[in-house]
């Protein structure tokens, strides 16, 4: 902000989608670079002015990879593209206002801009909206002594754990808690790091072993120190579940049930990943077996240990600018949400050398808090945490394997994307022809795979046989996937197990995303032969 009371906006030149991001920009009439005069006092409809134009430069300065893909289309009729993204847009803008100013005049206006954005931010609502039903006749006995530890230890908290239907253990928040309230703070005495592994009796052989990370045996040493009774974080390890139900140990009746589905693979391919690498351990830890006592290392007790570290790590920057994966005590009952309170975490304060989890939007006394884990596609998050998030997933898309084009004009146009995806099309707001709720990258894609790159819309209108033609691949692919995933099953959900119901819900969302886009291809095949056969005049 400049001392004549002007602030500037500006997308950083380093954005990994700096193209994108100005060309979205340049749709909403905006630059790369803007002004907004604050100057003097303003009257609430200028002010509401500046606020509307500091959100729309925000919200796509602050668009993850997915979201531009999508782009301007996924805006809901009120321009938020994901509450993610608002949450990120409007705490970014806030960071810009200066919290100080010498000039009078301009201290109010400043002060009534952070109003507002304060006030957007209390709107943003999430979906988990109905009150956490917490099961009172589970009792948080090793999870109080954990948090009692903690509390010993220096942690602060603003949370209290309870075992909540549907999410297991999870943090409700014990006061109302408002924009930027660090609801729980963890000194980094109380994190496990790297550094246990480097100051035990371990290191010395582990460092010996070709191309071992860091974060192999930092799991290496959990799987033992889990078992000392000694040790530091005992009532840690006591808190942990005995068993995780990530996709990595669905059992037979789950996978068979995932038949058709891309996540079939994948499971199958981690799972493969992680016996691949506890074979090629098992020589060295066996030839120090007074290190690994071998009932400790079983590949059962290895599978464990992944699905503990995918489940509940977290990576954290330290003050050496490292970026570690952590074990983090009491923090690890945060549970994730599409809509979540606790965006910006990860990185530890180097005044207080601690690690606090602040609200990006409000959390009222008794409502469960929600960390985001990450922009995950509900694939990702069954196969390493085992669960399928409530509400509309932005990140759930399907991933397409295309050929690249081998076209100049594709080489030279720094905006287009190499690789493509779709989701479901009623996240899109833009069903109008040449749209059809279906990303423009991947029409366009398309477009010059049938032989046509056009400038404008004209040359669009020029070529309605493309759009059928596009349309048509895009609806016969999709068909094959559809045949792909069989009808809904008739197993009895009510009694199945736990990994068979959400192999079953995630087919079902599956098959929901693949017929909106079946659906929107047919409708825009139709729209198109309107427009064929009765041509505007
Ligand atoms: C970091 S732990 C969170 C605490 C966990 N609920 C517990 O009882 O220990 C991550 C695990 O919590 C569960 N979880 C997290 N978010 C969830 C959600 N939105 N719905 C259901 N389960 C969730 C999953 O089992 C996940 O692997």
């Amino acid at each position: 902000m400049s001392e004549t009371g002007d602030l500037y906006l500006e997308l950083a030149e380093d954005d990994p989608f700096y193209q994108h991001k100005k060309t979205l920009l340049s749709c909403k009439g905006l630059g790369v670079k803007e002004t907004l005069n604050l100057r003097g006092s303003l009257t609430e409809q200028l002010l509401n002015a500046a606020l509307e134009k500091l959100l729309l430069f925000g919200r796509i300065a602050n668009l993850d990879k997915v979201e531009v893909y999508f782009g301007e289309d996924a805006c809901t009729p009120a321009g938020i593209y994901s509450i993610r993204n608002e949450i990120s847009a409007l705490s970014w803008i806030l960071s810009l206002i200066p919290v100080s100013c010498n000039i009078q005049t301009h201290a109010v206006t400043l002060e009534a801009l952070r109003a507002a954005v304060k006030g957007r931010i209390s709107e943003v609502v999430g979906a988990e909206k109905e009150k956490a039903r917490i099961v009172d006749s589970y009792r948080c006995d090793k999870e109080s002594r954990l948090v009692e530890w903690g509390q010993d230890n220096g942690v602060k908290t603003k949370l209290q754990i309870a075992h909540i239907d549907g999410y297991g253990r999870g943090a409700i928040a014990s006061e109302d808690l408002k924009f930027g309230d660090v609801a729980l703070e963890i000194p980094i005495s109380s994190i496990i790091s790297e550094e246990y592994v480097y100051n035990s009796d371990m290191y010395s052989i582990l460092e010996k072993i070709d191309g071992i990370t860091s974060e192999t045996m930092l799991l290496l040493w959990t799987m033992r120190e889990k078992h000392n009774q000694d040790s530091k974080f005992k009532p840690y390890f006591d808190s942990l579940q005995e068993n995780f139900c990530t996709g990595l140990s669905f059992g037979v009746d789950a996978i068979m049930e995932l038949d058709g589905t891309l996540l079939l693979d994948e499971i199958m391919q981690a799972k493969e990943l992680l016996r691949e690498r506890y074979d090629e351990l098992v020589p060295v830890l066996s030839n120090h077996r007074h290190v690994f006592p071998p009932e400790l290392y079983t590949w059962e007790h290895y599978l464990w240990a992944c699905e503990l570290y995918y489940s509940n790590s977290m990576q954290i920057k330290f003050p050496d600018g490292k970026l570690k994966t952590c074990l983090i005590p009491v923090a690890g009952f945060l549970n994730h949400s599409v809509y979540p309170h606790i965006v910006k975490y990860g990185k530890v304060d180097t005044e207080t050398s601690s690690l606090k989890f602040p609200v990006s939007r409000p959390c009222n006394k008794g409502e469960q808090c929600f960390l985001s884990y990450g922009n995950y596609s509900s694939s990702h998050l069954l196969t390493f945490y085992g669960f399928l998030p409530k509400g509309d997933n932005p990140y759930d898309v399907i991933p397409l394997d295309f050929d690249v084009i081998d076209d100049e004009d594709i080489e030279t146009d720094f905006s287009s994307w190499t690789t493509h995806m779709l989701r479901g099309t009623w996240l899109s707001s833009n069903h109008d022809i040449f749209h059809y709720g279906l990303p423009t990258p991947l029409l366009n894609y398309l477009r010059r795979a049938h032989g046509l790159v056009h400038h404008s819309e004209t040359d669009l209108w020029n070529n309605l046989e493309v759009e059928m033609e596009v349309l048509g691949t895009l609806r016969s692919t999709f068909d094959d996937m559809l045949q792909n995933l069989g009808d809904a099953d008739s197993i009895d959900r009510e009694n199945a197990d736990q990994d068979v119901k959400m192999a079953m819900e995630f087919k079902e969302q599956q098959r929901k995303i693949v017929s909106s886009i079946l659906d929107s291809c047919s409708a825009g095949i139709k729209l198109v032969q309107d427009f064929i056969t009765k041509p505007e005049v």
